[in-house]
């Protein structure tokens, strides 16, 4: 188990650079599926669990994949597979991204349904609806889904309920290889959907109007490999906005794009915090004192729902009442119970949230229940009185890299502890059980907590236990 143990009260202040975007390397990842001929070379690729599972997704798709300094490279030229491990997908929903490819690229794909944080319903039906549109037949199978198509997929219109960001790009992936052309009328607008388009349109493809509500797509009949860098992490960069803000901090965000953050840096502005462009990304100072504001959570260019609880965080801290709305997905207030631990005043009703702010918070023991809940819970435990221990760690490890050591560095007095987990209990004949497993649990426990995470060790542990020949 890991937990982050955080003891508030430091000014944060320094330099703090952000890494590629998740929620954009992830369909970038995807889309080298498309290259039939040569390599994808891709940058600023950021060392997350998620990029760890997409990768070994692509290889068990028959992609042959390195990972080094940041730089991931692609060969996508012999596909071997059109199903996407269970395994796999189940632990990230963006797995799913890859059923467009595999489906223009192959003809078939076959996917579990996916995972993912737990924040709403999150239906794939708009995906579905678009392949569809396109001319494929979609079977839905025990816990997975399959497309398939005779031939090429055909360039089709396509009106999507909602302006789904995976949709959007799903069908634009599918819809480069397509016969014809493709129009996705009310399109996600998000930065994420522009880099993908523009790392699609350098491969060979043809996208037009990606960043506004219709994209049309010609699809071509081959796509090749290139090089690209993936843009910088606006929800990461809006985290440490928050966090330093929080602290009365003086923090300057290397890479962020203020476009980018155009709704985080208004409503933060509105606050009381001064925000400044620079030649590489912004600089934040904060008083010690900011007011309450509302806020509403929209697709693009609308405030992210990725930073509500964040900014939530901050609203705690803030003088006056303010109400949080998500209109995006209809359970992301789980952190509102864990804020409360902290002695936060917020009453949820429906999907509002009313926040009485300025009540002095304090540390507690907290989980993490999402991602952007784990970073909210990390940045109100920088300024509550004591310490907080956040569990539930292994959903921050799928969107930050490196959070302790990146606001250790601007001062908080923070730091992650992994410990070797207990391995899964295993049948064995009692004579032998008391005495192995007594051993091998001391074993365990005489263990110092490892400062990095460390999924190797957890195996070794397993493997240990395999290895007893009287439990043969
Ligand atoms: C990897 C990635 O990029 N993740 C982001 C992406 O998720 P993701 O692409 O899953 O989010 P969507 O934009 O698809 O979802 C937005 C809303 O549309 C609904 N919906 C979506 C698809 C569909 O077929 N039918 C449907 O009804 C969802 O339930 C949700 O209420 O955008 C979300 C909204 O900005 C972000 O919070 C996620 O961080
Ligand atoms: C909800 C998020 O991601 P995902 O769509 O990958 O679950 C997120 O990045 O906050």
């Amino acid at each position: 188990m890991s937990k982050i143990i955080v003891r508030g009260g430091q000014r944060l202040s320094g330099n703090v650079r952000v890494s590629g975007a998740k929620n954009a390397v992830l369909p970038i990842l995807a889309a080298t599926l498309l290259a039939n001929k040569g390599e994808c070379v891709i940058q600023d690729v950021p060392f997350l669990d998620d990029v760890i599972t997409i990768q070994k997704v692509l290889a068990a798709l028959g992609g042959k994949l390195t990972y080094e300094n940041e730089t991931m490279r692609i060969s996508a030229q012999q596909l071997t597979s059109f199903e996407a491990p269970y395994e796999l997908v189940r632990k990230m929903r963006a797995s799913f991204l890859v059923m467009g490819p595999l489906l223009a690229r192959l003809g078939r794909a076959r996917i579990s349904l996916p995972g993912g944080c737990a924040i709403g319903t999150r239906p794939i039906d708009q995906h579905l609806k678009g392949f569809e549109a396109m001319g494929a037949e979609i079977v839905l199978g025990q816990g997975f889904i399959e497309a398939r198509t005779a031939g090429r997929l055909k360039g089709a219109k396509i009106y999507l309920d909602v302006a789904s960001v995976g949709a959007t790009e799903n069908i634009m992936m599918a819809a480069s290889l397509a016969q014809g052309t493709t129009t996705i009328e009310n399109a996600a607008k998000e930065p994420e959907i522009v880099d993908l388009a523009n790392l699609l349109n350098a491969m060979g493809g043809k996208v037009r109007g990606a960043g506004t509500g219709l994209i049309r797509i010609e699809g071509v009949e081959h796509l090749n490999g290139v090089a690209h860098t993936v843009i910088p992490d606006r929800v990461e960069a809006g985290t440490y906005m928050i966090a330093a803000a929080m602290t009365g901090g003086d923090v300057h965000i290397e890479g962020a794009i203020a476009d980018h953050l155009a709704p985080v840096i208004s409503k933060m502005q509105e606050m009381g915090v001064e925000i400044t462009e620079t030649d590489n990304g912004l600089h934040v100072r904060a008083p010690r004192k900011l007011k309450a504001v509302d806020v509403k959570t929209l697709p693009y260019p609308g405030f992210p729902t990725d930073m509500q609880s964040q900014m939530m965080a901050l609203l705690m801290v803030s003088e006056g009442t303010s109400i949080v709305t998500e209109t995006v997905f209809e359970n992301r207030f789980m952190h509102v119970e864990e804020f409360q631990k902290m002695s936060a005043q917020i009453k949820v009703d429906g999907r509002s949230a009313v926040i009485s702010g300025g009540v002095p918070l304090t540390g507690a023991k907290v989980m993490a229940t999402d991602l952007r809940a784990g970073a909210a819970l990390v940045c109100a435990a920088l300024c509550a009185d004591g310490e907080t221990e956040i569990t539930g760690i292994h959903h921050v490890d799928r969107g930050y890299v490196d959070i302790t050591g990146k606001l250790a560095a601007l001062g908080a007095t923070i730091i992650r502890v992994d410990l070797a987990e207990q391995p899964a209990p295993v049948v064995v004949k009692a004579e032998v059980f008391e005495p192995v497993f007594a051993s091998v649990l001391d074993a365990v426990a005489a263990e110092p907590a490892a400062e990095k995470s460390n999924e190797f060790k957890r195996e070794k542990e397993v493997s240990r236990i395999k290895a007893q020949p009287t439990w043969a």
